[in-house]
């Protein structure tokens, strides 16, 4: 039998077994090698030790089937020892009792008693015994054996008692006898020893088969204390989960409780539902006739769809066939208003000039029809002079008003026309301000000119113009014009800029750079750039005076994806310097030979219109590089707007007054009409 574990099989059985094992064992008849030693030791008078664990049994010696030739041998020497005494007992008896019997002879007799003489003799005491008690007893002497009747002298002789000396075949039967006891007790002995030594080690086996058998049960033990504690804990573990499912039992009653109940409500609930439902398969009867109709609404609506697609086709159609009537109408109208159209602007009096008490009272608006302005000059103060243009703007004008009025021809540029802006002015007079803006005008949207203003204008027109079609790029390019040189703005170094040719188109300039920009950030970045390169000056009229022409050059190019129309066009936005009377500017040395360039550049634009409005057949576009360079952008195939601007205070009455003649001489000029400039 074994347990889980499968040690039981393999172990020795636990003590009761053991035990009864053992009594088994001494029950079995032991092995004929192991017991016999044991029992001639306990026939022999062997130690206790194995008499205790050892069967008694006759020895093999004494056994007659076991008899070896010594023990004949020596039968045979007692018997003849024996007749040897009855030979020598009788002259004893007879002496028995008798006085004078020799005390040797006596003494013989006795040393002559043997086992096996008493033995023999019995018979004989029987029948002495059976004599009458009256006669005297022989005293036989206790046999001593025939060892006992030799013995050996200190001269080395040996001594047989009992026996004539010359008895010689007696003394060497009685010898024979002697050693045959000798070797016979020897062998006994040296048995009886191999039958200890063997009892020993079979004690010995027995004592390391006991200590493995106490080792394997205290493993045994340990095993099953180890079980023991296992199970002890399996138990209590038992016990834990036992009462945890008892707990988990009751609050499992207790929610199939809440169940029931639930299941009651939601019975009551179902059979509610139940009711809904049917009144909502009711209803979606009724939706399903619902959206079959609303279907039939669906396929009128697609047709009508279908319809309203056509029509949105031939409305797309309608309206780029207006849009090119628009155009029409557009360039109609700035040619009825003037190939060179021109504005006045007036600026207002500046904190500093208003604390300084200056009046421009010398400058009215009242009296003048419409788009006029009149000026009382110095030498003439009862005198009003009275002028009209296409625009005058007073000083309360702001940016966005001046725009509005400019958009329209900026506008012109995406319809492939050249278009200029000159800013023209005696210096101070907010030619600057007009085209850019005051010198933080980045970071004041309100207060930026029209060169903000007309890029973001056009970037407006392009995101809407893309609809209809059309792609546009804008580069742009930034130059000035200082002491009849040109610069460029937008690249370092001093590399003077050389015109090439008139071409038919815009402006020829040699290594001019071009920035193509998309937002106006890049736009900031390039005018910032440009003005720090710009030359200006303090002078007695402005502290930032401009001392060159700046030219800011928007290149326009586009082209229709619809019908591949393309267009191509230059935005031309001039801040002139400014005119100034050397003696009221105070200009001298540098200053004053700038001014004589800036007034004679300025002349040379003047000469350059009076040309074109005269039809006269030489235009002297090359006396200035100003002329020279607007060459393509002044006349027939440009659209050109002159901003004057006024100064206010009255002590620059007459050259304000100048101005404004000059302006009424441009605006008289007809330069003819402008072409558009298609690929
Ligand atoms: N409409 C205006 N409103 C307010 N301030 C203005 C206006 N126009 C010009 N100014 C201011 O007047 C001053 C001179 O203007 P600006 O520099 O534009 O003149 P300018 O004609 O360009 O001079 P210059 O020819 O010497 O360069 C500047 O401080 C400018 O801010």
């Amino acid at each position: 039998m074994s347990d889980r574990f499968g040690f039981r099989s393999k172990l020795p059985a636990p003590s009761g077994n053991l035990r009864s094992s053992s009594k088994a064992n001494e029950n079995k008849p032991a092995p004929a090698d192991r017991k016999r030693p044991i029992e001639q030791a306990e026939k022999e008078n062997v130690p206790s030790v194995a008499k205790k664990t050892v069967k008694t049994e006759p020895p093999s010696y004494m056994r007659p089937t076991q008899r070896s030739k010594t023990t004949s041998k020596m039968f045979a020497a007692r018997k003849s020892i024996a007749k040897a005494k009855r030979r020598s007992v009788a002259p004893v008896k007879r002496t028995v009792g008798a006085a004078g019997a020799r005390p040797g002879i006596k003494r013989e007799a006795s040393t002559l008693k043997t086992k096996t003489l008493t033995t023999r003799t019995a018979g004989t005491r029987t029948a002495a015994a059976k004599k009458p008690a009256k006669e005297p007893v022989v005293e036989e002497e206790e046999d001593a054996g025939p060892s006992s009747r030799v013995k050996l002298t200190s001269e080395g002789k040996i001594i047989v008692k009992g026996v004539k000396k010359f008895d010689l075949k007696e003394r060497c039967n009685v010898l024979e006898i002697v050693l045959a006891e000798k070797i016979t007790s020897a062998k006994q002995t040296e048995a009886h020893l191999k039958m200890l030594t063997d009892a020993v080690e079979s004690i010995k086996g027995e004592k390391q088969q006991a200590q493995t058998q106490a080792k394997g049960l205290q493993e045994y033990k340990m095993m099953k204390e180890a079980e023991f504690d296992n199970l002890e804990e399996r138990l209590q573990n038992s016990q834990r989960e036992l009462r945890k499912l008892k707990n988990e039992l009751e609050s499992t009653c207790d929610s199939l409780d809440e169940t029931q109940k639930r299941l009651k409500s939601v019975k009551l609930e179902r059979d509610s539902l139940q009711e809904d439902f049917e009144g909502a398969g009711k209803k979606i009867d009724q939706l399903k006739r619902k959206i079959e109709l609303q279907e039939d609404d669906l396929k009128k609506l697609e047709n009508e769809k279908e319809n309203l697609i056509e029509n949105k086709t031939e409305m797309r159609e309608k309206m780029d066939a207006m849009e090119d009537e628009r155009r029409t109408l557009h360039e109609t109208i700035q040619q009825l208003k003037g190939n060179i159209r021109v504005f006045v602007r007036v600026r207002p009096l500046l904190a500093k000039e208003v604390e300084e008490k200056h009046s421009s009272e010398h400058i009215s608006f009242e009296n003048a029809i419409d788009k006029g302005i009149e000026i009382t000059r110095e030498d003439k103060k009862d005198e009003k002079a009275e002028f009209q243009f296409d625009a005058v703007f007073k000083p309360d004008s702001t940016q966005i008003q001046i725009f509005g009025e400019v958009s329209q021809l900026v506008r012109s540029s995406l319809d492939g026309y050249n278009v200029t802006i000159f800013a023209y002015g005696q210096t101070g007079s907010g030619k600057t301000f007009s085209m850019e803006g005051p010198e933080d005008v980045y970071e004041n949207d309100e207060m930026q000119g029209i060169i903000p203003r007309s890029f973001e204008f056009l970037i407006d027109a392009v995101e809407k113009s893309a609809e209809k079609g059309w792609i546009y790029k804008l580069e742009a390019s930034y130059l000035e014009v200082y002491c009849e040189e040109l610069n460029d703005l937008l690249q370092g170094g001093d590399k003077k800029l050389k015109i090439e040719g008139t071409g038919s188109k815009h402006i020829n300039v040699a290594n001019l750079s071009r920035h193509e920009i998309t937002s106006k950030h890049q736009l900031a970045n390039l005018v910032k750039r440009a003005n720090k390169r710009r030359k200006t000056a303090s002078t007695n009229c402005n502290e930032r005076s401009s001392r060159s022409h700046s030219v800011f050059i928007l290149f326009v190019s586009g082209e229709n994806t619809r019908n591949g129309q393309k267009v191509e066009s230059c935005l031309n936005l001039v801040d002139l310097a400014g005119s100034e009377r050397v003696k009221e500017s105070g200009a001298t040395g540098q200053r004053f030979e700038e001014a004589k360039k800036i007034n004679g550049s300025l002349s040379s634009l003047g000469d350059v219109i009076a040309a074109l409005g005269s039809k006269s057949k030489h235009v002297p576009y090359r006396n200035s590089k100003l002329t020279h360079l607007l060459q393509n952008s002044l006349g027939g195939n440009s659209k050109t707007l002159m901003i004057m601007h006024l100064n206010p205070r009255k002590l620059y009455a007459n050259e304000s007054y100048n101005t404004l003649r000059f302006a009424q001489k441009v605006n008289t000029t007809n330069i003819g009409t402008a072409q558009k400039i298609s690929k």
